[in-house]
């Protein structure tokens, strides 16, 4: 498995949508299951053959942030699609609230729910069913005609997107004469083309081969970094979800075992569960510098190779290897920790665990980075990743993660370079 860390934008705090205690149960007379003590203690195959329902979301609670991306993986079956039709009520929940800033949305009544799904909160669905007697751009113009828009002014945006999405030159062709990457495109195009404040993707990508997954995957990585929309991202695959997410939601049977971000998922897994999901996941690709470093002792020198703290430790094994010498954790000119081979290396071969890794210490003035002052060298102590949405999930009560992931916004992933 190859990762590619990209850069993107931080995100901010606020939540868009603040989803608590939801349940989607399909069966007759759903509405009791969530309301029943004794119901809700059953396995699913219990509670089918008690009541012939099924829970496909069990008492889940998030936010998702203005700007994040906000993966929720799982295999088949454990309820990502259900949850994610939840929050615009493609599907109706059988309990709990969700709000889209603030505004409720189990509350609205037709008007507004249709203003939500085609303004605030637009869907990109694996197979987009775009129209085939349209062309590219009439297929892309669709969501602003249903709005109302008029029609020059909806060709030249549906243009503007089309370009954006890397589709220009193509505006005439029809969607049976494009390959099923560039129907992916424009599909993508039309969702953005009425510019919502959330992007809900289902599983868009699935069906299309590795490379044109790859390429489509970049693409929303760049869009984002552009735009800093904020996605929620539906996905079965790990890779995918570690590639994309800021922090992603484990589910499993209805429930969300894990939400953090993907460093805190690979580092710190919640349980035996995820611990299995991510066993093949190259760690030194996903966890940073920042879990990974040792304090900074004064036999360390104060020069040779500095990274970021949000390097990856494939990063920093480069930097290390390159120099052949310790490499210095740097934030803002001040010394964080130390990452040398034999730091470097437990990490690659899992001997230590993030979480047992030493908390960084005060910043050790005694390693200054070339061009700073010992007076610069004062960084607070970062927590180790113990502090992490695996130990949040471990916290809450009944095995239920709660509103968890949410101590620390996502942190921007940078490429290392010299600070
Ligand atoms: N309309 C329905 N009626 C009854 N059960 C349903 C219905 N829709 C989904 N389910 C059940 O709810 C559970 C969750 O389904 P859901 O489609 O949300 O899972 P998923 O994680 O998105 O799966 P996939 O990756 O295969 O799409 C499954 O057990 C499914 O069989």
């Amino acid at each position: 498995m190859t990762l590619t860390v990209p850069t993107r934008k931080p995100p901010t705090d606020a939540p868009v949508f603040s989803v608590d205690g939801l349940w989607k149960v399909f069966g007759p007379k759903a509405g009791r299951v969530p309301a029943d003590p004794e119901l809700t203690g059953l396995s699913p195959a219990e509670l089918r053959s008690r009541t012939g329902c099924t829970a496909a979301v069990r008492d889940v609670s998030f936010d998702v942030r203005k700007g994040e991306v906000f993966v929720v993986m799982g295999l088949s079956g454990s309820g990502k699609s259900t949850l994610v039709r939840c929050l615009t009520r493609l599907i109706e929940p059988t309990a709990g609230t969700i709000a889209i800033d603030g505004e409720d949305v189990r509350a609205m009544d037709k008007s507004r729910l249709r203003e939500l799904r085609r303004h605030r909160a637009a869907m990109v669905f694996q197979h987009f069913g775009l129209l085939p007697h349209r062309t590219v751009l009439d297929n892309v113009a669709y969501g602003l005609e249903i709005q109302g828009v008029g029609r020059a002014e909806r060709r030249e945006r549906a243009a503007e997107v089309v370009a954006k999405v890397g589709l220009a030159g193509m505006e005439k062709r029809r969607p049976g004469q494009l390959s099923g990457g560039q129907r992916q495109r424009v599909g993508l195009a039309r969702a953005l083309a009425v510019d919502p404040e959330v992007l809900l993707f289902d599983e868009p990508f699935s069906a299309l081969d590795p490379l044109i997954r790859r390429d489509m995957q970049e693409e929303v990585v760049r869009l984002h970094r552009e735009e800093g929309r904020t996605m929620v991202f539906i996905t079965h695959d790990l890779s995918e979800a570690l590639k994309l997410g800021d922090r992603i939601a484990l589910m499993r049977d209805g429930r969300v075992v894990q939400l953090g971000t993907p460093e805190e998922i690979v580092g710190s897994p919640a349980d035996d569960y995820v611990r299995e999901f991510v066993r093949d996941v190259p760690r030194e690709q996903v966890l940073t510098v920042r879990t990974a470093m040792r304090p900074a002792s004064g036999a360390d020198p104060g020069t040779g190779p500095a990274v970021r703290p949000e390097a990856t430790v494939s990063e920093a094994i480069e930097a290390v290897a390159r120099a052949g010498a310790p490499a210095r954790v740097m934030d803002d000119g001040r010394c964080l920790g130390v990452v040398d081979s034999d730091v470097l290396l437990s990490v690659v071969a899992g001997t230590t665990a993030p979480e047992t890794a030493p908390t960084a210490p005060e910043a050790t003035p005694a390693a200054p980075a070339a061009g700073t002052t010992p007076a610069d060298a004062t960084a607070k102590p970062v927590p180790a990743a113990a502090d992490t949405a695996a130990a949040r999930t471990a916290a809450a009560p009944d095995g239920a993660p709660g509103k968890s992931g949410q101590a620390a916004p996502p942190r921007p992933r940078t490429s290392p370079e010299a600070v």
